[in-house]
C-alpha cells in the first residue's frame, strides 16, 4: 500500500468532501466528506430515505452536488454537468436496475469492458469470472432470458472485468438467495485480498454490513451520525437509531439510553442464584445457526435473546443474567 509520508495515513483513492445535495429544498445529503483508502471497503447503512443511493449516485459521477467535491487519486473530478457522458471510466456503480446488453450472451457482456484486450486474455479473464460469479451453466444464454439473480451476477462480473479504481455496489445483496450470496461472498473475498479493490458499498442489511466493511459509516436524514470499525460501531452506537439499525438491542429501561445485546444474556429454565431477571417467552424464530427468543420481561419490556437450541417454548418463563460490563449506555 502507498503510504503517505507525512501522516503514515493509507493514501486515498477518492474522497467526498463536504458534499450536500437538497432536492426540491429539501436537503437530502449535508456536509458528508468521506476518504476511501486504497483496498478498503467502506459501507454505508441507513435507513430508507437516508442518502445512501444519492451519495452513491454522486461518487458515481452521474449526479452532480450542490456543494462539495469530489477526488479521484487527489484530483478533483470535473461537475458532471460539465461532461457529455455521466459517470466516469475508472469508476463502476453496480447497482438493482442491471445494464446490460440484452441480445448478447453472458460471456459477451462480462467480455464487453474488456474486448479491446488480447483474445487471450479476454478468454481467460472472462472464464475466470463466469467460473467465480458461478455462471457456467448459463454462459451462453442471452441477457433477457436470465433470471433476477443470474443478471445480478453478471452484471456484477461485467463490473469486475475491467476492474475500476472505486466499485460502488448499490444493495448488492438484497435480492439474492442464500446460495447466490455465498457465491458472491466468494468473488468478494477474492476481491478484497487479491486484487486490493476499493469499494462503497450501500445496505439496508446489519450483517452485510459488519462482515464487509473495514469501516462503517451510518447515514441519517442525509448527515453522517457515526463512523468507526464495524465493531465501534456495533459495540459503542452513539445513538438508539445507530444501535437498532446495527443489531438487536436489548433496553434496560424506558429512556432508551442503556441497552444489552442479546448476545450477552444467559437465558435458562432454572431460577439461578444470584441477580437476575425474570421473564416469559412469547415468539421462536429459527435463525439457522440459532434460535432467537422474544421474551416479555416482568416490567413490561421486550427482550430478545439467543440460544442454540429450540428448548424454550412459548408462555415458558426463563431467567436472564448477565453481567454488568456488557450493558452499554448511550451519552
Ligand atoms: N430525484 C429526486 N427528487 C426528489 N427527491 C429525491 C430524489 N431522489 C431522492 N430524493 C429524496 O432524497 C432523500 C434521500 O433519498 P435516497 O434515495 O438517497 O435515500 P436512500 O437512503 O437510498 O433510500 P432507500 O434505502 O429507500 O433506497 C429521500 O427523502 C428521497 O425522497
Amino acid at each position: 500500500m502507498r503510504e503517505n509520508k507525512k501522516t503514515t495515513q493509507p493514501l486515498s483513492i477518492f474522497e467526498l468532501k463536504e458534499v450536500s445535495k437538497t432536492y426540491d429544498q429539501l436537503p437530502a445529503l449535508e456536509n458528508i466528506t468521506i476518504r476511501v483508502p486504497e483496498g478498503h471497503w467502506i459501507g454505508i447503512l441507513g435507513e430508507s430515505g437516508s442518502g445512501k443511493s444519492t451519495l452513491l449516485q454522486i461518487a458515481a459521477r452521474h449526479l452532480d452536488a450542490d456543494k462539495g467535491a469530489a477526488f479521484l487519486h487527489g484530483k478533483e473530478l470535473p461537475h458532471v454537468g460539465s461532461q457529455l457522458l455521466k459517470g466516469h471510466p475508472k469508476i463502476k456503480l453496480v447497482h438493482q436496475e442491471f445494464h446490460l446488453f440484452p441480445g448478447q450472451t453472458v460471456r459477451e457482456n462480462i467480455a464487453y469492458p474488456i474486448r479491446l484486450e488480447r483474445p487471450a486474455y479476454v478468454a481467460q479473464r472472462t472464464n475466470e469470472l463466469i467460473e467465480l460469479a458461478g455462471l457456467e451453466e448459463v454462459r451462453n444464454q442471452k441477457a433477457k432470458t436470465l433470471s433476477g439473480g443470474e443478471k445480478q451476477r453478471t452484471a456484477i462480473a461485467m463490473a469486475l472485468s475491467e476492474l475500476p479504481d472505486l466499485l460502488l455496489l448499490d444493495e448488492t445483496f438484497a435480492h439474492l438467495d442464500g446460495l447466490n450470496r455465498s457465491r458472491l461472498t466468494r468473488l468478494f473475498q477474492q476481491l478484497k485480498a487479491r486484487e486490493r479493490q476499493s469499494c462503497i458499498f450501500v445496505t439496508h442489511a446489519p450483517t452485510e454490513a459488519m462482515d464487509w466493511a473495514d469501516s462503517l459509516i451510518v447515514l441519517r436524514k442525509g448527515k453522517i451520525v457515526q463512523s468507526g470499525t464495524p465493531i465501534e460501531v456495533y459495540d459503542l452506537p452513539v445513538s438508539a437509531y445507530v444501535a437498532e439499525l446495527t443489531g438487536n438491542v436489548n433496553w434496560l429501561d424506558k429512556t432508551g439510553r442503556k441497552f444489552i445485546r442479546p448476545e450477552k444474556v444467559r437465558v435458562s429454565r432454572q431460577e439461578p442464584v444470584g441477580p437476575h431477571m425474570t421473564g416469559r417467552i412469547r415468539h421462536t424464530h429459527f435463525r439457522g445457526l440459532h434460535w432467537e427468543y422474544s421474551c416479555e420481561l416482568e416490567n413490561g419490556l421486550w427482550w430478545v435473546v439467543y440460544r442454540l437450541r429450540n428448548d424454550l417454548k412459548p408462555d415458558q418463563t426463563v431467567y436472564l443474567r448477565f453481567s454488568e460490563k456488557d450493558t452499554r449506555h448511550i451519552k
